[in-house]
This record gives C-alpha cells, structure tokens and sequence, in this order.
C-alpha cells in the first residue's frame, strides 16, 4: 500500500482540544490540549489503554459530541461553531460509523440494512455494489442471524461506505471477532481507503493492527503522547492477533 501523497490536505485539524465530562461533582479531562492533523485519504489507527480518551476524540471527530474547549476543523468547515443541524449534516453528508457490535436491524436482510442508509444519502453506490465490496454479494438476502459475526460487521461496513463517506470512524471494529475474522474486516477498510480514497480512523487495543495504519496516535491519558509515521503500511492480510 502506498503512502498517500503527503501533500494531502488535512481533512481534520484540531488545537487544544479538551474534552472535561461533568457529572456532578465528578470532572473527568477525557482530553487535555489536544492538537492534531489527520491528512485526507490515510489510514489513522489510535492505539493507548482503557480510559485514555480515544473514543472521546473519535465522536467529536465525527460531530456526535462536542469538545469542551478548543477548535476543530473539517477542510474548513468549523465543527465546533457548527449548530446541532450543521453537525448532523456534516454526519450524513460524509462520515460513517463502525462500532464493535454491528448494530445490525435484525428484522431487515443484509441488503435491506444497506438500504436503510441509501434510501436517504445524497449519491449513494447501489446496495448490492457496497456489499459486493465487502465479498457479500451472495449473502444479500440473509438476516443477520443468519451471518457470522465477521459477516455482520462485513454487512455494517458495507452500510457505512454506501454513501461514500468521505471518512470512516470505526471504534473496535475487530473488537469482538477472532484474528482470522477480525483479519477480513480490515479489508474491507483498507479497500475503502485505497479505492473509495476515504480517510479511515481505527480504535483498537490489537497493536498489530497498527501495522495498516499510514500513521498511529499513542493516547496516553487525554493526549497523543507519540506520533508513529509509517511509511510502508502492510496489507492487513498480513496481521495476526
Ligand atoms: N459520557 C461520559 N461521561 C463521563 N465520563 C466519560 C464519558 N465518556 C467517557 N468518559 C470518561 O472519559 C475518559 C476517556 O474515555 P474514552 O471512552 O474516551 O477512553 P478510551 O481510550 O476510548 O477507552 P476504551 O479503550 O476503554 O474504550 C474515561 O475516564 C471515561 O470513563
């Protein structure tokens, strides 16, 4: 895989960004001065212990939560000035979420759960082409009960990238799936990296999982304490956990 041209411009910049969670006499810094740069059409995997803030940076990135202070920036849409309907249109228009469960409707086929996200996107692939994309293509008509875990998420990712998401937010994507499994998951992602050209930003705990990434933020309690550049990201075919 090759490294995206390194004059990419950022899709996301950020400053300072703090992130404090109040409930009531409790303060948790989730994120403390938090600057970053995410060049479009990389591969970002965010590495770092439990409660060290990356989900918290993951919804902000994706306009689901606010920071406390600082700014962020998408190109050069202001997402911390952006009001509740900008950041919803912000979410529509170019970011799809992967979670560790698929969150799959189980009453809807494979094929009807992709539906559910290009019945309503601007200039969505056809459902069968998404879940070609992920190696699904026979499985079109099947329930979600009737998939395998790896399938499923096959299935959520394929909703996620119907729309041509500018970028894909996945946290844990691989959380709840064995190495072989987890493995063809990642394929998926890296194909719609390198040729749908989205920027995709992995949570994981796998350090081996690091080995895709164009780059690795190292979270350490609310801030990025190392920044890996990686100049030859592997084939995730190539990873075992
Ligand atoms: N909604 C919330 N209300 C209060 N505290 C929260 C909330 N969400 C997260 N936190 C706290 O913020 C800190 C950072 O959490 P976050 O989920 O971002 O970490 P993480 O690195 O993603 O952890 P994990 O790897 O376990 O998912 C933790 O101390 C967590 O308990």
């Amino acid at each position: 895989m090759e490294s995206p041209d390194s004059a990419s411009p950022a899709a996301f910049t950020g400053t300072r960004l703090n992130k404090i969670y109040r409930t009531g006499e409790t303060e948790v810094h989730a994120l403390r001065d938090v600057d970053l740069s995410i060049p479009q059409g990389e591969v970002l995997v965010l590495l770092g212990p439990s409660g060290s803030g990356k989900s918290t940076l993951l919804n902000i990135l994706g306009g689901l939560d606010r920071p406390t202070s600082g700014n962020l920036s998408w190109f050069d849409h202001d997402l911390v000035a952006a009001d509740e309907a900008a950041l919803t249109r912000f979410r529509r228009a170019h970011v799809g979420f992967i979670f560790q469960f698929y969150n799959l409707i189980p009453s809807l086929t494979a094929e009807e759960n992709v539906r559910l996200v290009t019945d309503i996107a601007e200039s969505p692939m056809p459902p069968g082409e998404a879940l070609e994309r992920v190696g699904l293509a026979d499985r079109r008509n099947h329930y979600p009960a009737q998939l395998s875990g790896g399938e499923q998420q096959r299935v959520a990712v394929a909703r996620a990238i119907a729309k041509r998401p500018a970028v894909l937010l996945c946290d844990e994507p691989t959380g709840a799936l064995d190495s072989r499994t987890g493995v063809r998951v990642l394929e998926t992602l890296a194909s719609a990296n390198r040729e749908l050209a989205t920027t995709v930003v992995i949570i994981t705990h796998n350090a081996g999982i690091a080995a895709m990434a164009h780059r690795v933020f190292h979270f350490l309690d609310g801030r990025i304490a190392r920044i890996v550049r990686n100049e030859r990201p592997v084939d995730p075919a190539g990873i075992t956990w």
